[in-house]
């Protein structure tokens, strides 16, 4: 293994694992850490944790036995996968983790860069964009467990940890991988571990990626990531995909903008269901109920707890925002048992800490990784019965359910 990733969760592992995927490396993603070692054959290995919202100690302790059975396997450079909307409180985890594992790796130079330009996410003068607002404009303030309220990455950043947060601007981004290194060289002549890297377009992030090949930490989201198969001598080649033939089916946990838009759009066409917070806390509705529903449907039925922010808080206010995500995860990664005992080959789930809870609740532990669907979101082959899409909250296009259904096979 030459690239040892490690995703904070579940769907952002698999956008990083589809980056590297095109990029030419054989990439498997781990759900969690693995037992044993990997085959010879792989060269990126992401290790998908579920440590994005959790207590920064878990955290911590979760990504080193990760970086640990990475460096068993031989890897050269780490990369820390977080969202490309920096999800985090400004307890941490970003970085506590970034911290632990610069510490671990004796990396003096570590970038920070969660620029997705393909999905909008850009960084610029250190704050983070989407699409033409700022981050704390976009909806990600509204999220249910961590509420993006500030754009100024340096800042948000500055609260998670005691080291200092550097910054290499647009500038000198633009004049190509020789400049970057320079400006990283010299914020860490001044004392700074975590360097805030500048970048608005694709060309940057390769830049960015020549500029990371000697160092043996990079953290960001997926785009960082577009210019390092190349740095181990990848290139660009076709995901190959055998498609995956029998019933599929959607369940929804994001309550993100762009997942909202595309369950109100899935449900036009398709049966859906809506998952009420307060009749899975008080066993109203069981999971049996309702997969027995999902089964007995046609065309691609969803489940979905997605919610507009006002219905979240009054559910979080009544119950705490703990007791509710944990109950509704629960019951996600309980419905999806059930749908493939029932049948379903074709799992679609919305939602990081979502995707997280069914990916553990189905005990999937290797995930090949196919084409991509939409921009960040491949599909995975998870047995020889099973394909699954795990789709980031905020990410594809509005008919996304549908599309990922057509792309992992047939009914
Ligand atoms: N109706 C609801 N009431 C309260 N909490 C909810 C409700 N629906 C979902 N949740 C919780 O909100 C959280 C949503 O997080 P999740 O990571 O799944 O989505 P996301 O943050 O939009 O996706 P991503 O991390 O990929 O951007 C989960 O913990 C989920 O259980
Ligand atoms: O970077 C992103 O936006 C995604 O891969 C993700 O991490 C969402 O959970």
């Amino acid at each position: 293994m030459l690239l040892g990733c490690i995703g904070d969760d579940f769907t952002g592992s698999s956008d990083l694992a589809n980056t590297l995927a095109k990029g030419g490396m054989r990439v498997t993603q781990y759900s969690g850490v693995p037992n044993g070692p990997a085959p010879q054959d792989v060269q990126a290995g992401v290790v998908a944790l579920k440590s994005r919202s959790i207590p920064a100690s878990d955290a911590i302790a979760k990504s080193l036995e990760a970086l640990d059975w990475l460096l068993a396997q031989g890897c050269t450079q780490i990369f820390f996968k977080y969202c490309s909307t920096f999800d985090s409180t400004a307890g941490g985890n970003i970085g506590p983790v970034a911290d632990a594992l610069a510490d671990a790796l004796d990396a003096h130079s570590v970038i920070v860069c969660p620029a997705f330009p393909g999905t909008g996410r850009s960084v610029y003068q250190g704050h983070l964009f989407v699409k033409d607002v700022l981050l704390n404009e976009s909806g990600m303030q509204n999220h249910p467990l961590t509420p993006m309220t500030d754009a100024d990455l340096r800042r948000w950043l500055a609260h998670q940890t005691p080291n200092g947060v550097g910054h290499v601007a647009s500038q000198d981004v633009f004049m190509g991988a020789a400049a970057i290194s320079n400006a990283l060289e010299a914020e860490t002549r001044k004392g700074k571990r975590h360097i805030v890297v500048d970048a608005i377009r694709d060309e940057d992030l390769f830049e960015i990626g020549k500029a990371a090949k000697d160092l043996p930490l990079v953290t960001g989201g997926s785009g960082v990531a577009l210019g390092l198969p190349a740095n181990f001598g990848c290139t660009v080649a076709p995901v190959p995909w055998t498609l995956q033939n029998g019933p599929a089916a959607v369940l929804s946990g994001s309550c993100s903008i762009a997942t909202r838009n595309q369950v109100a759009h899935h449900i036009a066409h398709n049966p859906g269901r809506e998952i009420i917070a307060e009749d899975v806390i008080d066993g109203t509705l069981t999971a049996q109920d309702l997969a027995d529903w999902m089964l007995s449907q046609t065309g691609v039925p969803i489940a979905y707890s997605s919610a507009d922010p006002d219905v979240i808080r009054a559910v979080q206010d009544k119950f705490g925002t703990h007791r509710a995500s944990s109950a509704i995860e629960t019951f996600m990664a309980d419905v999806a048992a059930r749908l493939t005992q029932g049948g379903v080959t074709r799992l679609i789930t919305a939602g990081g800490e979502t995707s997280g809870a069914v990916v553990e609740g189905l005990d999937l532990h290797t995930l090949e990784i196919g084409p991509e669907i939409d921009p960040g979101v491949p599909a995975l082959r998870a047995s020889p019965n099973l394909a699954v899409a795990l789709k980031s909250g905020n990410f594809g296009a509005v008919d996304f359910f549908e599309k990922a259904a057509q792309q992992l096979g047939q009914p």
